[in-house]
């Protein structure tokens, strides 16, 4: 796609979603869950957050998309989301996948291992998240070794953009890494998105609620362009609230307002560049 096929798809994705109201339920942690839910109202997703192993089957059913993050973890979790994410990939539904913390613990590894198969639509982590991933899965550009670090990177963007690449050729899907500037990869283009703030990493969940607003965006749009279009919208709102917070705490709540207010022309023209892979 050139940067203005891209830039259009954008603008028709940010709009759609307002107008449509997509349900969007999640399997979330709950270090972020509130913000989770607020953030993806706030761009016109419904939210509905479930942990049950019936309640994951049903939501996949009911829902437009899904969005599933592995942060903290429950023993039922071990039933709710390979049954989740089965049904997903049956129906064909899309879903986000968000690989938090990939290393730690064998349970979080066993589940991240299943859910190859079910080719999550997105996959949306810091840089060694990804580089964990695609070591996880047997992809090149991985490794076993990369370090996590609990749930924050150690690893540059850059660095993980053949792990990304391979990572979205196997799904078929998009794969985004956050950081200073963000990266989308569809396996055969990279955007990068640039904006967003300093204050961003000093808060928890702005990671975990981008996973989920890219969630809202792909019941409307193709997984490439529902995770540009979140970056986009992230990036743009965190600029501007960094403009006037005092600090992380009001960051927080003017970051939600500034979600809420962005246009989709606003959105379609925050800064991108795209590459060949
Ligand atoms: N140094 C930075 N400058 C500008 N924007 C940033 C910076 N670091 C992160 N961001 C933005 O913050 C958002 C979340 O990215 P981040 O990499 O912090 O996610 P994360 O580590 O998975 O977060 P969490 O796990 O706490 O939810 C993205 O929109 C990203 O562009
Ligand atoms: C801090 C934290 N711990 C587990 S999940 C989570 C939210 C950010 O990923
Ligand atoms: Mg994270």
């Amino acid at each position: 796609m050139t940067e203005s096929e891209i830039r259009d798809a954008v603008r028709e994705a940010a709009k759609l979603a307002k107008a449509s109201n997509p349900l969007t339920p999640s399997i979330t942690n709950t270090v972020t869950i509130n913000f989770v839910a607020n953030a993806q109202l706030a761009v016109g997703g419904s939210a509905a957050m479930v942990y049950l192993p019936d309640e994951g089957v049903s939501m996949a059913k009911a829902g437009a998309s899904m969005y599933i993050n592995v942060g903290t973890l429950f023993p039922i979790y071990a039933e709710t989301l390979p049954k989740t994410a089965a049904v997903l990939h049956e129906e064909g539904k899309p879903w986000v996948l968000d690989p938090v913390a990939i290393g730690m613990g064998q349970m979080r590894t066993d589940l991240l291992t299943t859910f190859k198969v079910y080719k999550p639509s997105i996959i949306r982590g810091n840089a060694s998240e990804i580089i964990a991933l695609a070591g996880l899965w047997g992809l090149e550009g991985g490794s076993d070794t990369s370090d996590v670090r609990g749930v924050d990177s150690t690893d540059s963007v850059r660095s993980a953009a053949p792990a990304a690449v391979a990572v979205a050729r196997w799904t078929g899907g998009a794969v985004a890494i956050s950081g200073e500037e963000d990266l989308i990869t569809d396996g055969r283009q990279l955007v990068f998105s640039q904006g967003g703030s300093e204050m961003m990493p000093c808060i928890t969940g702005t990671g975990c609620s981008l996973g989920g607003v890219m969630a809202v965006y792909a019941a409307v749009a193709d997984p490439f362009i529902a995770a540009i279009t979140g970056s986009a919208v992230y990036n743009l709102a965190g600029t501007r609230a960094a403009a006037h917070a005092k600090g992380t705490g009001s960051f927080q709540t003017d970051f939600i307002d500034e979600l809420y207010v962005a246009t989709p022309d606003a959105i379609a023209q925050n800064p991108l560049t795209v590459e060949e892979a």
